[in-house]
Parts: C-alpha cells; sequence; structure tokens
C-alpha cells in the first residue's frame, strides 16, 4: 500500500484580491520589497499543489480617488491615479514572483502597450490552466468603482471557486475594529448580513455582484504565515461570506 502526503487543494482556481495598503508593511507609504517577497513565496505553495491563482491588487499604498478627491482633485483623475496605482503594485508582484520562478503575466484593464498586455478572459483562462499567475490590473477600468469590485468581476469572469480577500484585519466584525474595540468577528456571513449590517470590509457593489452570482468570499489576514495553502486546503480561516 502506498501512501502519499500531497496536500490536496479544496480549489482548483481562485482569484486572490490582495489589500494595496498591506502592501506597505511598516512603510508609510509604498511597496515594502519584503512583504512582496512574502506573498511571492505564499502564492508560489499554491502554484506547487496545483492551484491555479488569478490575482488583484489594490493601490491604497499609493493612490486612492476618494482621498484625492477630499483633497481637491477632480474625482475622475484621482480614480484613473488609482488604477495606474494599481498597474504599479501589479508590476512589483509580478517581478517578486518572477525572482521565485513563477511564471507570471500581467494584464491590464486599460490598454498599456509596451508595459503590460490588455486584460483579454479567453488568454487569461488559458493562462491560468498553463499554471501563470495572472494579475488583473486597472480595477475595471472605470472610474467609481474599487479593487474589490474589481476582484468580484474577474473572479467570477474566470469561473474562479472563490474570491479570497487578503487585508489588515483577520476577518469580517461586527464594527472595523480598528475604530470599535469591541468589535466581533464573524466566522460566516451571508451576503445579505454583510449588506443589512453595512459591514464595510468589502464595498458594497462587490458583495452584490458576488451574491448575484454566487461566488464565495473569504476574508482573511494576508500577514498570517502559511495562510493561503490553508485556506485553499479547506481550514476555516477568517471569514466566510457565501
Ligand atoms: N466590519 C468590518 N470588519 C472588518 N474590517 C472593517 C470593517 N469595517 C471597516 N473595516 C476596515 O476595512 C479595511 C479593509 O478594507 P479596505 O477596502 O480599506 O482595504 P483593502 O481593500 O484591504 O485595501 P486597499 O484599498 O489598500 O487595496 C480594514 O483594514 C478595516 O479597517
Ligand atoms: O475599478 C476601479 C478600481 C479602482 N479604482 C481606483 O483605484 C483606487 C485604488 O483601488 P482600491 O480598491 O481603493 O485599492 C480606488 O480608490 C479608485 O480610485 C477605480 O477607479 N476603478
Amino acid at each position: 500500500m502506498s501512501t502519499t502526503f500531497k496536500t490536496q487543494p479544496r480549489y482548483k482556481r481562485i482569484l486572490l484580491k490582495l489589500s494595496g495598503e498591506a502592501l506597505m508593511g511598516d512603510l508609510g507609504f509604498g511597496i515594502d520589497p519584503k512583504v512582496l517577497d512574502r506573498m511571492a513565496l505564499e502564492i508560489g505553495a499554491l502554484i506547487g499543489i496545483g492551484v491555479q491563482v488569478g490575482l488583484v491588487i489594490g493601490g491604497g499604498n499609493l493612490f486612492r480617488g476618494e482621498a484625492l478627491s477630499a483633497a481637491g482633485m477632480d474625482r475622475v483623475s484621482g480614480d484613473h491615479m488609482g488604477m495606474l496605482a494599481t498597474v504599479m503594485n501589479g508590476l512589483a508582484m509580478r517581478d517578486a514572483l518572477e525572482r521565485s520562478n513563477i511564471r507570471t503575466r500581467v494584464m491590464s484593464a486599460i490598454p498599456m502597450s509596451g508595459i503590460v498586455e490588455h486584460y483579454d478572459r479567453r488568454r487569461a483562462v488559458r493562462d491560468l490552466k498553463d499554471g501563470d499567475v495572472v494579475i488583473f490590473c486597472a480595477g475595471t477600468g472605470n472610474p467609481f468603482f474599487t479593487t474589490d469590485s474589481a476582484a468580484c468581476l474577474r473572479g467570477i469572469e474566470i469561473e474562479a471557486d472563490a474570491v479570497l480577500k487578503g487585508t489588515k484585519v483577520d476577518g469580517v466584525y461586527s464594527a472595523d475594529p480598528y475604530l470599535d474595540s469591541t468589535a466581533v468577528k464573524y466566522d460566516s456571513l451571508t451576503y445579505d448580513e454583510v449588506l443589512d449590517k453595512k459591514l464595510g470590509v468589502m464595498d458594497l457593489t462587490a458583495i452584490c455582484l458576488a451574491r448575484d452570482h454566487g461566488m464565495p468570499l473569504r476574508v482573511f489576514d494576508m500577514n498570517s504565515p502559511g495562510v493561503l495553502t490553508r485556506i485553499v486546503t479547506g481550514e476555516k480561516v477568517g471569514t466566510l461570506i457565501e
């Protein structure tokens, strides 16, 4: 009798959303290479057990349209800057992944010839099947959206088994845990509970999109070591929304 110890993933294809803000690590702005390298290792472990990984990275470490608008800038220009920030994060993540010998494609919702490929769903699915990580950047390509919505949109388009949102908090709480120390964490919620309680960890457009297409969401702390492997092998980490 032969015994195999190979980890069996529960998910075949995921859409991983990483917080831009968490990419800055201990820095006040920008990208901490240590965080990138750690995430590259974690993603490499998923590829190693046969999980197909689509990736959306936020832009909160660089620019958010809403904040720029609050400071006086035209909102659409601010959102364009935010989307461009996600392209910079995508390029930095590709560099870290390729230094770890993980083949990576970067596709942008906004054409950017000579820098990254233009988003093409069919090509993205082919690349995922070939074992490449595909980074979807520039959000949805439209202002007034967020990368949470882009993650749900791309997750639905590529027929991912789940959208996994890695962020600075370890799940969804009854209130923002940074603002309310009495907030309690949920292990699971329905989409409608998140909407009714107006829980702010993900924007409500993203939740509606996921609900309407039955896409499960899991919110987790992306700084917890080994967390991605634990999730894809079925450990109940963070908060499940479905
Ligand atoms: N009910 C809640 N439960 C958990 N976190 C919440 C809640 N309400 C608000 N938050 C806040 O939401 C943040 C995560 O969402 P946010 O959209 O700001 O960041 P992100 O998408 O992770 O980052 P980025 O915009 O940088 O990509 C948490 O850091 C937390 O402070
Ligand atoms: O579809 C999209 C996605 C994003 N934006 C802008 O980019 C920034 C950064 O994204 P986060 O999700 O906040 O990390 C966002 O604030 C928007 O300004 C967009 O316009 N459209």
